[in-house]
């Protein structure tokens, strides 16, 4: 056996010389090779066969060698160990910029239901190069996340395949038939040219028609710089999301909820390209109004404080901060109400160099910024409350979150009254509000115009539930669309202060619950709803928060808060039966003539 291996070996040794001997052959050499191959091609192919049996048992030895003694050396780098190489978390003011890929990449997910299987890699790959672009000012890491962070308002992240959102918003008590609006329930409307009636006749327009299209492309031709050629006609397609929001408007809600640009406005407020920034007047806190390359516009409140500290009990609540998420979430839960009377307002994190510092025209703004000691670029503006240098707003270093809201019609074509609320607080450290000293105070102010009549003092009683859920207690004035007179619903704006505590229920809120006996038989039939393990509040809730692009960071709202609300709603609950007890009229019934299931429940 070893003589044949010999002798076949020494055959491959001569071909291999052979062959070495090639470049200096003469054709006589060349003639007895080939004769030689001819002679001992059989043994050659045996000694390929056996080479081929040696590599391949020292190649399975090799394996068995590497599995049993070095596996470690054959095992992939894991995960965890790939993250700490690609994030180095080597300075505080990067700490928010490193937390965020993979929170973007979730917040991704809910446009895209697959991205939560994104190899850990790519998400390790977004990490570092958001750590490399924060250095150089974080404006594209900002500008990149913002892209991904584009789920707004659009598809809920399944974690699970039951959906309890969906659910309640199948359930009849929220499908309830609405009158067909006529022209004068819209506040807005498009003036076809026709109607326009030709040159001369501007001036004898209405103010709260929006304008023909000929003055559309009047406007665009003076474009301002900056701005998008608008190209709107008369036709909806061809309107952006904020103006179809605004031609939505009705006089019984701010939207419709089925309305599939609802979903479009959240979006194009999370990601239209910032042209402006300036201070908004009006209010006492810091706020800033916010233009998009289209013409629409938000309401800008920044985030001043993390998203779980609760408001200090000797503050008043006139002196509270305003709070960001609480702005968002407050649109979340006016909707899960099934009133439809809050703005659309969505998160987004901003970048406070490129998309505030470096645009804004406002020098009163722009002088006010400067970098911490961290190297944060930080602002704070010009405003009643909290606007020095002890109460900075700051990016880290740059990325900032804030709610962006989207603004109602401007006031000289849609104008709105502000009312007094009779359950306005005595905004005093000392005094006390007469509702507050009054037990009968609301016989008084059952026979007050515009509570006399109509749906008002219910409608202020929905506010009431809306606001001692979330304990706002901050409501002093509450504004209508003009057009409407009495006879329409009321706008629940501002709502920065609500979500301050969730360890204490603020049952002063409830006085108009409580004093007047009345609430909408819809609105209670909804709380009761709300109050059923099928569609509890804080789980509707949470799910609704989570389309948020900024959920993907950190849950809007922590879950200490989202247990308050299922605790204070039974406390209306409770509140409505104590009434029911005492009095005959409780229930303002609104659904009359509509017998549909939710009859069925029982009381
Ligand atoms: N989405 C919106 N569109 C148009 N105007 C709005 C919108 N939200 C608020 N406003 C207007 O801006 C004013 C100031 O806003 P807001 O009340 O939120 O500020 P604020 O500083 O919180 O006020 P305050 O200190 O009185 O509580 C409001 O009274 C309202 O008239
Ligand atoms: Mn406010």
């Amino acid at each position: 056996m070893s003589n044949i291996i010999e002798d076949k070996l020494s055959h491959v040794m001569f071909r291999g010389r052979g062959a070495e001997q090639r470049g200096g052959r003469t054709p006589g050499l060349e003639g007895k090779e080939i004769t030689m191959r001819r002679n001992l091609a059989r043994p050659t192919r045996s000694i390929y066969l056996a080479l081929a049996c040696l590599s391949l048992t020292l190649h399975l030895l090799l394996a068995f060698f590497c599995l049993s003694v070095l596996q470690t050396a054959c095992v992939l780098p894991s995960s965890s160990s790939s993250s700490s190489s690609f994030n180095p978390r080597t300075d505080t003011r990067q700490h928010q910029s490193v937390s965020s890929p993979s929170s973007s990449s979730s917040s991704a997910s809910s446009s895209s239901s697959s991205s939560h299987k994104l190899p850990t890699s790519s998400r390790n790959d977004e990490g570092h190069r958001l750590n490399n672009t924060s250095d150089q000012k974080g404006t594209d890491s900002v500008a990149e996340r913002d892209k991904k962070l584009v789920g707004a308002g659009k598809v809920i992240p399944k974690v699970k395949d039951h959906s309890a959102l969906e659910a309640l918003f199948n359930h009849p008590l929220y499908n309830l038939p609405r009158p067909e609006p006529h022209q004068d329930d819209w506040l807005l409307r498009v003036k076809t040219t026709e109607d326009a009636g030709g040159v001369g006749s501007e001036e004898e327009e209405q103010e709260d028609e929006i304008h023909s299209d000929s003055q559309w492309q009047r406007q665009s031709a003076s474009q301002e710089e900056g701005f998008d050629r608008v190209t709107w006609t008369s036709e909806a397609e061809t309107h952006p999301p904020w103006l179809r929001f605004h031609l939505g408007i009705s006089r019984w809600e701010l939207y419709n909820r089925k309305d599939p640009n609802l979903a479009q406005v959240t979006h194009y407020l999370a990601t239209q390209r910032v042209l402006g920034a300036v201070q908004k007047t009006g209010g006492t806190q810091l706020k800033l109004l916010i233009s998009f390359p289209n013409y629409g516009q938000a309401l800008l409140k920044p985030m001043r404080q993390s998203r779980d500290s609760e408001t200090d009990l000797n503050l008043f609540y006139f002196s509270d901060f305003e709070r960001h998420n609480a702005e968002i979430a407050a649109f979340h839960l006016d909707r899960l109400l099934g009133f439809n009377r809050i703005p659309p307002v969505v998160g987004r994190l901003i970048n406070v160099t490129t998309e505030i510092r470096e645009i804004t025209t406002d020098r009163k703004l722009s002088r006010t910024f400067f970098s911490s000691p961290v190297g944060n670029v930080c602002f704070y503006g010009q405003c009643e409350y909290y606007c020095s240098t002890e109460h900075p707003v700051c990016g880290q270093p740059h990325a900032l979150e804030v709610s962006l809201a989207a603004m109602l019609p401007d006031l000289t074509i849609a104008p709105r009254r502000s009312w007094r609320s009779p359950w306005r607080r005595s905004y005093s450290r000392t005094k006390l509000a007469q509702w507050e000293k009054d037990p009968n105070y609301c016989d008084k102010v059952k026979k007050t115009p515009p509570y006399n009549h109509g749906t008002r003092l219910v409608d202020v009683i929905d506010m009431a539930v809306l606001d001692f859920l979330m304990g706002n207690m901050d409501r002093h004035h509450y504004e209508t669309f003009d057009k409407f007179g009495n006879e329409t619903f009321v706008l629940h704006l501002d709502n920065g202060r609500a979500f301050g505590r969730h360890s204490r229920d603020e049952s002063s809120i409830l006085a108009p619950l409580r004093q007047c006996c009345r609430i909408r038989r819809s609105t209670f039939l909804r709380l009761r709803l709300l109050s059923l393990p099928a569609f509890r509040l804080s789980d509707v809730l949470r799910e609704s928060l989570a389309e948020d692009p900024l959920a993907g960071r950190a849950p809007l709202l922590s879950e200490t808060h989202l247990s308050a609300l299922d605790r204070r709603l039974a406390t209306v609950l409770r509140g409505v039966r104590t009434c029911q007890g005492q009095h005959s009229d409780v229930l303002y019934n609104d659904l009359e003539g509509n017998n549909g299931e939710w009859d069925q429940q029982p009381d």
